[in-house]
């Protein structure tokens, strides 16, 4: 069996300039995901959540320390071999969803297929599948900016499960939300999760979702460490 972990962050570091001093938001983060794990990072606001998402996607770097993803070191790779492992592998959904208002709900979600080549008919029908599992099979011709936020929220989460990714990076996807509807999305990541073995990383501050997921880890001063 391979055991090799699907993500695999070690020691991280991570400093920002603050006058004259500077500010230790990462120190000796550790860090392992299975394929199909779901891990919840808990902590107070500023404690480096989003500052760790965006380096365990490579849309930052940290200081120090080794970023691996099924085994292979990211660390030195260039930016055209990092974005070509953005796409292939990773989804994000974050809490300014970047949707394109004038498209629409379809055209949103199908659109990093479009862009990567794939077919009009069989992104057609993965896009509307999603949508539909996402509580939006009536939605699916509105232009997304005239969909609430919630929706909209909805339509990030299947735009970033378009292309099957390998690993989800959530920052606080459920946060605007109403209960009912983050409850949908919590057990869609759960059934996706379990079936089609998609590891999620989700910020959070529900606790009650946290403490559903597989592990809940809380980032405080620095580190990273097993929720009591
Ligand atoms: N580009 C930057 N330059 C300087 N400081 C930064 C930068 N980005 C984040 N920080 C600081 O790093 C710390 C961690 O920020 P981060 O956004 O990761 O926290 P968070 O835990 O996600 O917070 P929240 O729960 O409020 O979203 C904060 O003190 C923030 O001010």
């Amino acid at each position: 069996m391979n055991d090799t972990p699907l993500l695999q962050a070690v020691d991280l570091r991570k400093t920002y300039p603050s006058g004259r001093d500077t500010i230790t938001v990462l120190n000796k983060v550790n860090l392992t995901v299975q394929p199909g794990e779901m891990t919840a990072i808990v902590g107070a606001s500023g404690s480096g959540k989003t500052t760790l998402l965006q380096i365990l996607g490579t849309l930052d770097t940290a200081d120090s320390g080794t970023l691996l993803f099924q085994g292979v070191e990211l660390s030195g790779k260039n930016e055209s071999d990092l974005a070509e492992h953005r796409n292939r592998h990773l989804g994000f959904i974050f809490q300014f969803h970047h949707l394109l208002p004038e498209f629409s709900a379809l055209e949103n979600v199908m659109m990093p297929g479009l862009i990567h080549g794939r077919s009009h008919a069989e992104l057609r029908k993965a896009a509307v599948g999603l949508l539909e599992r996402v509580g939006l099979a009536k939605r699916l011709e509105h232009r997304s900016g005239e969909l609430s936020g919630g929706e909209q929220q909805r339509v990030a989460l299947a735009r970033a499960l378009i292309m099957s990714p390998a690993l989800l990076l959530a920052d606080e996807p459920t946060g605007n939300l109403d209960a009912a509807s983050g409850q949908r999305v919590f057990e869609l990541l759960q059934e996706l999760s379990d079936h089609l073995h998609l590891a999620v990383v989700m910020v959070t501050h529900n606790m009650s979702l946290a403490g559903a997921m597989d592990h809940c880890l809380t980032l405080a001063d620095g580190r990273l460490c097993s929720t009591a």
